[in-house]
């Protein structure tokens, strides 16, 4: 078996750092040069950054608090302006009329999920009344979603909570099965764990994998301060130092 760093120099970005225009593979996502400047401090948030997230690679992020890790997800799901750079999915820009199925495809979870009024429930049939998922004619499956909460050793009543009364790790536990339920091809995944008990990121963790084993075609970007974790989901590491991709293995962020 390969050592983290091995797999580093043959699946990193190192091994291919700036991808040429329109390589990306069908259900792949490309970013090249990216660059993101604070207008305030003109201090560069992301600086020239350039990654290949392919079909079927599990991608752990890593970098100190304030690197840019966040941004960067941020920028792979389109959702803040860029000041520089391109970005590719299944090798097309994702132009307005194709935002709704690069939002059904590619999802991205907040280390802070934000909940809607109303229980647990609620959260996770939230999304199929979004245009974006309307339009894939997908339904909420309740049995489904009781599985997930009877797999992490909740009892079914759990859907039925006040979503306010969540502590930080129940939201974040709500904020996966809302997201598994509705099977993307690509989880931008910001830090999905860090709030939970070691029992309950054990469980995140197995659904996961389970989730990426079942279509290998999916892929996700898990950023993590945890190495040992990186270690254990993926096996392609991306480490941001203040803004910018560098080559080491996992390692804890100071
Ligand atoms: N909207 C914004 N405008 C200006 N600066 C920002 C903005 N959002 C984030 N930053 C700054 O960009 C830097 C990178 O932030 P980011 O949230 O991506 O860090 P991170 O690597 O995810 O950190 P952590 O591990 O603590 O979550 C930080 O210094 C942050 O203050």
């Amino acid at each position: 078996m390969s050592s983290p760093a091995d797999r580093q120099s043959v699946a990193g970005q190192d091994s291919e750092p700036h991808p040429p225009p329109g390589s990306a593979p069908r259900g792949g996502l490309l970013a090249q040069h990216l660059v993101r400047t604070d207008r305030a401090s003109s201090r560069r948030l992301l600086d020239d950054v350039s990654v290949q997230l392919t079909p079927g690679q599990r991608v752990g992020l890593m970098g100190p608090s304030g690197s840019g890790k966040s941004l960067l997800l941020r920028a792979l799901a389109h959702l803040d302006p860029l000041d520089g750079g391109s970005l590719l999915w299944r090798g097309q820009p994702v132009h307005r009329d194709a935002i709704p199925g690069f939002r059904a495809s590619v999802l991205l979870l907040l280390q802070h999920p934000v909940m809607a009024s109303g229980t647990v429930e609620d959260q996770c049939t939230l999304p199929y009344r979004l245009r974006h998922f309307r339009h894939l004619g997908k339904s909420f499956d309740r049995r489904a979603a009781l599985n997930l909460v009877e797999s992490s050793g909740r009892h079914a009543a759990f859907l039925d909570q006040p979503a306010a009364r969540l502590s930080g790790g129940e939201r974040q536990l709500v904020a996966l099965i809302r997201a598994l339920l509705l099977e993307p091809q690509v989880l931008l995944l910001d830090e999905p764990t860090s709030a939970m008990d070691s029992a309950t990121v054990a469980v995140a963790e197995r659904w996961i994998a389970d989730w990426s084993a079942a279509d290998a075609q999916r892929s996700f970007v898990w950023v993590t301060h945890d190495a040992p974790q990186a270690r254990r989901v993926a096996d392609t590491f991306w480490t941001l130092q203040a803004g910018r991709l560098v080559d080491t293995p996992p390692q804890e962020s100071p």
